[in-house]
Order: C-alpha cells, then structure tokens, then sequence
C-alpha cells in the first residue's frame, strides 16, 4: 500500500531536467526579518519577487522569529527518539485508513524508481485541530486529512506538546509570508477579498505537520548516489511549506553535516538546481502546487529533493527535519487557470474542483484506487 504522504507529486528528475541545464550552485534564501514581515505597511513585494518571483530560488526564509529557536531544537531531537521506539510501539502509531497521513509511516510512500520509500520515517499530525471534523461522511470520503490525530501520549509523551507548538509557531508566520504573497499577487491580477492565500489558509482545517526522520543512508543501494538519494523529486500538493533546518545526528547525538552536498535541492523556473542554504534558525517558506493555481501561475510551485551524504563519515549519519504543510479546505474551490503546468495531463484547463476533489484524482492517478 502506498501513502500519499504529505501529498507530494513525484517528478522524474531526469524527464524534466535536460543534463546541460543542470547547475549545482549552492545558494543562499532570500531572507526578510521577522519584524518586517510582521508589519502589513512593509511592502515586502519586492522582496517577495526574489524569493518566489520568475528569477527567484521559489523558496525563502524568515528571521529572528521570537522563540522559534528552542520549539525547533526540542521537536526535532524527538525524531530519532521516535524513530528507535520498539516496532510494536510504532505499530500502533500507525493509520493505515488514513493512507498513513495520520501517525507514524514508514516503508508506505513509493519513490521516484517505484519502489518503497524505507529511508525515511515520518510522524502526521494536524497541529491545530485535533479533530478536524466530526461529520462521519467527511471522515470517510477525505480520510487523509479528516481523520484525528495520533499521540504516542504513553510512550514519548513530550511528542504531542512540542509538534503542536512548532506546528503553531510556523503557522502564524506562515500567514504572515501569505499575506505578502496576496499583496505580490494582487499587482499582477484581481485578488477578490476572502480569496487570497492568506485568508484561505487562515479558515482552512486541513493543515499537516511532518515530523521527518531520515535513516543513515546506506552506501552502495541503487540510487544512492544520486541526488535524490534521500528524498525524491516533487511538488508539495499544498499552497505554502514551512520547513526547518535539518539538524543531523549520530545515534541521536547532534553532529556537524559531514558532507556539504547533502540536503535541500530546488529546480528553479530556469532549470537550474540549486542547493538551498539557509540559517539554522530561519524559517523556510516553498510554494506549493495549490498557490500556483490560486495564483493563476504568478507564484510556481517548487521542484524539490533530498540529497543523503556521502563518504564513509556520513555511514552512520541520520536527518531530522520538519515540515507544515499549508493547505486549503477540502471545501475550497480551486479555479485553474487557462494554462498551468502542474497535472495538465488529468485536470482540464479552466477546471473549477474543490481541493479535496483535485487530491482524490490526484491520489487516484499517482497511487493507488480507494476500495
Ligand atoms: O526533508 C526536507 O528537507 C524536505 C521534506 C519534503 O520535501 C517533504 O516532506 O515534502
Ligand atoms: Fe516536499
């Protein structure tokens, strides 16, 4: 069975990056300060232009978030904790209803080559409704983000206080990039009041934290050299990605990365991969497939991968990240404009779906059938 975990789209990498426009520049965000961003007299658009605008990186980051520092640092430490829990344990953090995106899921997602993502764990969960609806109809027809959550409350129950408060965190701020983004958008189109990605974002019941931990990466497996070693080329299904910086450890002992090349790699619009740098205690904003679509393509949703390092150092070398996906309702529509880039094959041009209609033909096409 394969999840559909935090509704990535997968991309070839070889398909849709011709070889000779293949650059491995590392580059450092766009990065706005906590305080400007804060400040909806600011006008952020040219900044969000060279973050997120034609020649942008499509992902930047945020600073000097008051208190930030310490949330990341205690959730992502619980990673590996959770990771090395006893089978059974996790076993029963397990929803296999939900296709695995509530609770814990390993060895569920299919990668780029077909086969199963055993590589990485990842730990689900909504971090601002525990229970997003009660309606029983709901729950069954968009089980992957209707369902409750899942706290592992006996056996690490620093987990469930530590993910909602990181989750909560990131969220507030990522409203705060999507207000700047709506104002950036509104230059080049009509953004009708309630309808921008900020208030869509602000009523939606479908936000989904990842709490990410990445097994020492194998020397010599198929694929392990190349640059997705870690993680597969994608899109996130989402308007908004809030991601941390990894923090690497060695049997849960926190250690320098032992290899520079390893990490966050993004294509540009341009097609060049860029190796993303940012600070430690920077908040990353990507876009995602559905600010494309809200935006009628002035914002593009980001191809990204993960690259494990190499050498024998990094043998015993494990990654720990999260990430909070922004997403609209499921009740929301999406109105696709006349060209986009992203499914052209199965949603027509023009198309008007709820987002919990446009997931369903999504998982239909690249996962498996509901029963
Ligand atoms: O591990 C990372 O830095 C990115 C993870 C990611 O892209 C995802 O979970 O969708
Ligand atoms: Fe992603």
């Amino acid at each position: 069975m394969f999840t559909f975990s935090s509704f990535p789209r997968p991309v070839s990498q070889n398909a849709a990056v011709p070889r000779h426009k293949i650059t491995m520049a590392h580059s450092a965000t766009v990065s706005i300060p906590f305080s400007h961003l804060q400040d909806k007299n600011h006008d952020l658009s040219l900044k969000i232009e060279e973050g997120f605008g034609p020649n942008g990186l499509g992902i930047l980051s945020v600073t000097d978030v008051p208190g930030y520092s310490s949330l990341r640092r205690n959730l992502l430490h619980l990673a590996p904790r959770l990771a090395n829990l006893p089978e059974e344990v996790k076993d029963v953090l397990e929803d296999p209803i939900s296709r695995y995106n509530f609770g814990w899921s390993h060895g569920k997602e299919k990668l780029e080559s077909g086969k199963l993502d055993l590589l990485k764990g990842s730990f689900y969960a909504n971090p601002i409704l525990d229970t997003p609806t009660t309606d029983k109809s709901l729950i069954q027809r968009y089980p992957s983000y209707c369902r409750s959550n899942i706290w592992p409350r006996s056996t690490l129950p620093e987990l469930e206080l530590a993910f909602k408060a990181l989750g909560k965190l990131i969220f507030d701020v990522g409203l705060m990039v999507a207000y700047h983004c709506d104002q950036y958008v509104s230059k080049g189109m009509k953004v009708h009041k309630d309808e921008g990605l900020e208030s869509i974002l602000n009523r939606s019941r479908c936000h989904k934290g990842r709490l990410l931990y990445y097994f020492p990466a194998q020397q010599g497996i198929p694929g392990g050299n190349s640059m997705s070693s870690w993680c597969g080329w994608h899109t996130d299904n989402g308007s908004l990605t809030g991601l941390t910086c990894a923090i690497f450890t060695r049997d849960g002992v926190e250690v320098p990365c032992p290899d520079s090349a390893a990490g966050l790699y993004i294509r540009t619009r341009n097609d060049q991969i860029v190796k993303v740098v940012y600070g430690t205690d920077d908040i990353a904003y990507q876009i995602g497939e559905t600010a494309e679509i809200l935006s009628g393509g002035i914002l593009r949703a980001t191809p990204h991968c993960v690259q494990a390092p190499k050498g024998e150092e990094s043998a015993s070398v494990e990654r720990s990240t999260f990430a909070l996906f922004m997403q609209p309702d499921w009740d929301e529509k999406l109105n696709f404009p006349e060209e986009i880039h992203i499914h052209k094959e199965i949603i027509p041009s023009n198309a008007s779906l709820t987002y919990g209609e446009y997931l369903e033909v999504l998982l239909d096409k690249y996962y498996y059938k509901k029963q």
